[in-house]
């Protein structure tokens, strides 16, 4: 359990009060490492997957925040097939933007706090230099376009809240661009990866941290920050040098490998348009929160150790 915050949880836990958090989408990357995280004394996750929490049902949503005094709600959930929701609108509002509305009605009259996560592809991409919380919002696609929405609604709902924008999540479990790489790597010699889309990697474990940083502070102290910040991983990368480092890590731990030929977005055509820039400015977390992530390359060293075992 972390030291910091003995004080906070300890007066829970003196008095016998687990404080529940709940967390929505406990199956993807996110969720399962919210529930993995340490979580101070007198703190606990109450992870809900699908089956337990369909987000497709606005009554069960307002069902399980109004079933339990909860400490905090973070809504872990999305869909996040970026190129099946060009043809899957409707599906990707449901779910990225009406369950947002609804989970942050049902916190606000339940005077809950909200942690909502949201996504550097609300961005255009289209300039050099790091996105700033306060910068506008024009995202190319409808996977960024109905996150955008969630986070209005959010923003609207008059329920105290912390929007989190993050990028490219990575982990050990789950669908992510580290796991298609090995496998890829394993039946190729070479891979063609866009190298003219810069972004950061950020480890899931790491993103989860600094959530239950925030849920607990929001839980413990009625002025605690509020608003919109981006968390990710520190440092900047394409694709193709993201791609590039995996193998690099890989092969230092006998994990499987392969040559990496640089390409254009032009040359790897999909229905989703993306941000050529998406990288995040993290100095608002870091002021508010104290938040200060390391580099993406040590993110991704503790994935590839979990995945391949420790380098050789
Ligand atoms: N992955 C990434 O690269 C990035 C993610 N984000 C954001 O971070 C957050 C976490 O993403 P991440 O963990 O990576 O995503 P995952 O795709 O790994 O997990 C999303 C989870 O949401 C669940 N879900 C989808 N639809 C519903 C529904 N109708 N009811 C209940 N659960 C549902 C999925 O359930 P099931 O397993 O059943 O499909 C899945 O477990 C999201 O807000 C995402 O937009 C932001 C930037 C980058
Ligand atoms: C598999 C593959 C992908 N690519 C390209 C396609 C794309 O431009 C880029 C990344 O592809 P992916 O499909 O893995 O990543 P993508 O689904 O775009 O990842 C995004 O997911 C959502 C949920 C987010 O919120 C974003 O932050 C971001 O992480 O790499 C290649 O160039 N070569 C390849 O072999
Ligand atoms: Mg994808």
């Amino acid at each position: 359990m972390a030291p910091a915050r003995r004080d906070e949880g300890g007066r829970a836990a003196r008095r016998g009060v687990t404080r529940a958090v709940l967390v929505t989408g406990a199956a993807g990357q996110l969720g399962e490492a919210l529930r993995r995280a340490a979580w101070p004394e007198g703190f606990a996750a109450v992870a809900l997957d699908r089956a337990a929490l369909d987000l497709a049902d606005l009554n069960a949503i307002a069902g399980a925040v109004a079933g339990r005094r909860w400490a905090a709600v973070i809504n872990a959930a999305a869909y996040t097939a970026v190129d099946k929701a060009e043809s899957d609108q409707v599906a990707a509002w449901q779910v990225n933007a009406l369950a947002p509305a609804a989970l942050a009605a049902a916190c606000a009259s339940a005077a809950v706090p909200l942690v909502q996560v949201s996504t550097d592809y609300i961005f255009p991409g289209d300039r050099d230099g790091a996105w700033e919380v306060d910068d506008a919002a024009a995202p190319l696609g409808v996977y960024g376009a109905s996150k955008l929405g969630g986070e209005l609604a959010v923003r609207t709902s008059g329920a105290r809240h912390v929007i989190v924008r993050t990028a490219w999540v990575m982990s050990a479990r789950g669908h992510n661009f580290v796991r298609t790489m090995l496998r890829l790597a394993a039946e190729r010699d070479t891979l063609r990866v866009v190298a003219d889309q810069r972004g950061s990697p950020t480890a899931a474990a790491d993103l989860a941290a600094a959530l239950v940083r925030i849920a607990v502070r929001l839980a413990d102290d009625a002025t605690a920050p509020t608003g919109t910040f981006h968390f990710s991983n520190a440092g900047a990368t394409s694709w193709a040098g993201f791609a590039e480092e995996i193998f690099r890590q890989s092969a230092r731990r006998g994990g499987p490998s392969a040559a990496v030929t640089p390409i254009a977005t032009s040359d790897y055509p999909t229905p989703a348009r993306r941000p050529a820039n998406s990288l995040l400015g993290l100095g608002a977390i870091g002021a508010a929160y104290g938040i200060h992530p390391r580099r993406w390359e040590a993110a991704l060293g503790d994935i590839l150790d979990e995945l391949i075992g420790a380098p050789k």
